[in-house]
């Protein structure tokens, strides 16, 4: 069987005295889509930064592809896309520029894709050789996934992806993701709080509690298990932000 794309063992991080992740395990396999929720200081976040190992871990130890994440090789690295909540694009830099440094890095790059989403998503010679930093929050969000799609990831790390996007960008953003991105079999691992749509997208769901992933499994068997679980009769549906509650809470 083939190394997880994701497995963390163990893993624990801690700002100061608090203590963020504490004996975490995860694994995640080869074409799994999963949403990761959690209340807004939960740990989503730094659990992101550190399993892509922007961020040591205190305790544990955190693989990808197989490979340690403090010692990754180049031709893995390039095997992962990450966007980042808050955008880390060079500011001075126009998005031409950018994509065109990223180009050379990146040996499938792939030009046709980026080409078509600059069109696709608004981004005309005005705004292409404009510094980023004077683009609006939702400029650089797109462009940061464009960046983070162009090399065709086998892995693919989103941390509140269209939380400054506009409902027509991420309607654009959320097909992108199913037709472009998951149909191709790439694992991914999504953070979000609007949870119509991680209905959308995510096959699988987990939640992060107190450190830990404290449930997941695939959406609609949570949803049906938490429904059956009321009186132990079968009751009425139930939504995913009741879902969402029950576990955070
Ligand atoms: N660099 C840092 N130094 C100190 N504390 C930090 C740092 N980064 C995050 N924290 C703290 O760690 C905890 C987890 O933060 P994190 O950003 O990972 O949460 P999150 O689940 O992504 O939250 P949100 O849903 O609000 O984006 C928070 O209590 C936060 O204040």
């Amino acid at each position: 069987m083939t190394a997880p794309i994701i497995q963390m063992r163990d893993v624990a991080k801690y700002f100061g005295s608090a203590i963020v992740l504490s004996s975490l395990d995860w694994e995640v396999r080869q074409g799994q889509v999963i949403g990761l929720l959690g209340r807004n200081g939960a740990g989503k976040s730094t659990l992101m930064e550190c399993l892509l190992g922007l961020r040591e871990v205190d305790a544990g130890s955190v693989r990808l592809f197989g490979e340690d994440v403090a010692a990754l090789s180049d031709t893995t690295r390039a095997r992962i896309g990450y966007v980042p909540q808050k955008s880390n694009l060079f500011e001075w830099m126009t998005p031409l520029q950018l994509l065109d440094y990223f180009k050379a890095m990146y040996p499938r790059w792939n030009q046709v894709k980026v080409d078509a989403l600059l069109e696709r998503w608004g981004f005309d010679a005005l705004l292409l050789n404009k510094p980023i930093g004077r683009l609006s929050g939702g400029e650089q969000q797109r462009l940061s996934i464009i960046r983070a799609l162009a090399h065709n990831p086998e892995l693919l790390v989103l941390d509140e992806p269209v939380s400054a996007l506009d409902p027509a960008g991420r309607r654009a953003f959320l097909a992108e993701l199913v037709d472009g991105v998951i149909e191709r079999g790439t694992t991914v691992v999504f953070s979000t709080h609007i949870l119509t749509d991680l209905e959308r997208v995510a096959l699988d769901v987990a939640f992060l509690k107190e450190g830990r992933l404290a449930l997941q499994g695939p959406l609609d068997e949570l949803l049906e298990g938490a429904r059956n679980t009321v009186n132990g009769r079968r009751a009425e549906p139930v939504s995913l932000e009741d879902l969402f509650i029950e576990v955070t809470q």
